[in-house]
């Protein structure tokens, strides 16, 4: 079903990412810079994000390096599902690595600069990009594996929760969660969906109403996070994390690429990007169907 999503938001998106490549004051394609790697490595390279690609395994880890906190941003967040849209469209690409470039900050989350004092279709715009992130992030057919290496509030936790897998530093002073209500602000139902899919609806409510950031340990007792290791082995049992995983057969296994083939896939949109740029009252109205994501991976 990830599948589904995963072709929904790309049919929504791809046009809109070309559209920003061509026309956007926002950096887009134009900054990422190719360059070849000994070992049939590549790494592309935009202001904000870097990508290494290893084409002998499949394997890409995506890297955030916006200091100071890897905030999202509208840059941000549109280089970042670029680079994730090119990754999903590299039929060689079966697995991401989300990390984090910074000392002690995976993501601060959404940047709040881009929150107050902007005009109403910087917001829509804004919104749009933040919802464009998790469609792509949640909806990709490809391994997603967050290397939680710091902390990870609200937004940040969003882009955790997103993928498939989280292994996190076991760095007590490391915290994570979905904190927005102690900032005064209700989290999307989205977001409070993708919370309650990892660690159930009791702990999920706890989550939201009190606006818990979880220590990296709390954050393994609850099932927020999978797996903690120690800081220097967070990248490496990630990638080790990522082979097994690759090794389970795809849908197509016999013979064929396991990456999902779009001729045996129903490509019926089910979730619906919405234009949030005239109405304030809309920007928690991402359309989510759930049973369209009950099955991942
Ligand atoms: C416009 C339309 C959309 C409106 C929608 C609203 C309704 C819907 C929903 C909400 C969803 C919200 C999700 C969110 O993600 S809200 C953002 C929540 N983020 C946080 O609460 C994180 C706040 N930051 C921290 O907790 C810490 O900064 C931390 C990340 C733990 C790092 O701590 P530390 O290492 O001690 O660093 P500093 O606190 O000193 O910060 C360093 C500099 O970074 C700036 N900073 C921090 N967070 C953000 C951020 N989210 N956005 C932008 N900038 C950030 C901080 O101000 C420092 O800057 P400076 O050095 O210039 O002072």
């Amino acid at each position: 079903m990830a599948t589904l999503l995963k072709h929904s938001a790309k049919y929504a998106l791809s046009g809109r990412l070309a559209r920003l490549c061509v026309h956007s004051r926002h950096g887009g394609l134009q900054c990422l810079q190719p360059c070849l790697l000994p070992h049939q490595r590549s790494a592309s390279t935009g202001s904000k994000i870097l990508v290494e690609m290893d084409n002998s395994t499949g394997i890409a880890v995506l890297t955030m390096k916006s200091p100071p906190v890897n905030s999202l941003s509208l840059d941000f967040l549109t280089e970042f599902s670029i680079s994730l849209e090119k990754l999903e469209l590299d039929r060689g690409c079966r697995g991401v690595i989300l990390t984090s470039a910074l000392p002690k900050i995976f993501s601060a989350g959404l940047d709040i600069m881009e929150m107050c004092g902007k005009s109403p279709e910087h917001c829509g715009e804004f919104w749009k990009a933040v919802q464009e992130m998790w469609l792509r992030l949640y909806g990709s057919s490809m391994i997603t594996i967050a290397a939680i290496n710091g902390s990870s509030p609200a937004g940040g936790c969003l882009m955790a929760l997103a993928c498939d897998y989280r292994i996190m530093a076991e760095n007590p002073k490391y915290s994570i969660g979905l904190n927005e209500t102690q900032l005064g602000i209700v989290a999307p139902f989205w977001f409070k969906d993708t919370l309650v899919n990892t660690v159930g609806n009791r702990v999920a409510e706890l989550s939201l109403q009190l606006g818990l950031l979880y220590s990296a340990p709390d954050a393994l007792r609850t099932g927020l996070v999978d797996l903690l290791v120690p800081e220097d082995k967070v990248l490496s049992t990630a990638s080790q994390t990522m082979t097994q995983w690759l090794a389970i057969p795809g849908e197509n296994a016999i013979g064929s690429n396991p990456r999902v083939s779009s001729s045996k896939v129903d490509l019926t949109p089910k979730v619906h990007m919405v234009d949030l740029s005239h109405s304030s009252e809309s920007m928690c109205s991402l359309n989510w169907i759930p049973w369209t994501c009950s099955n991942r991976a």
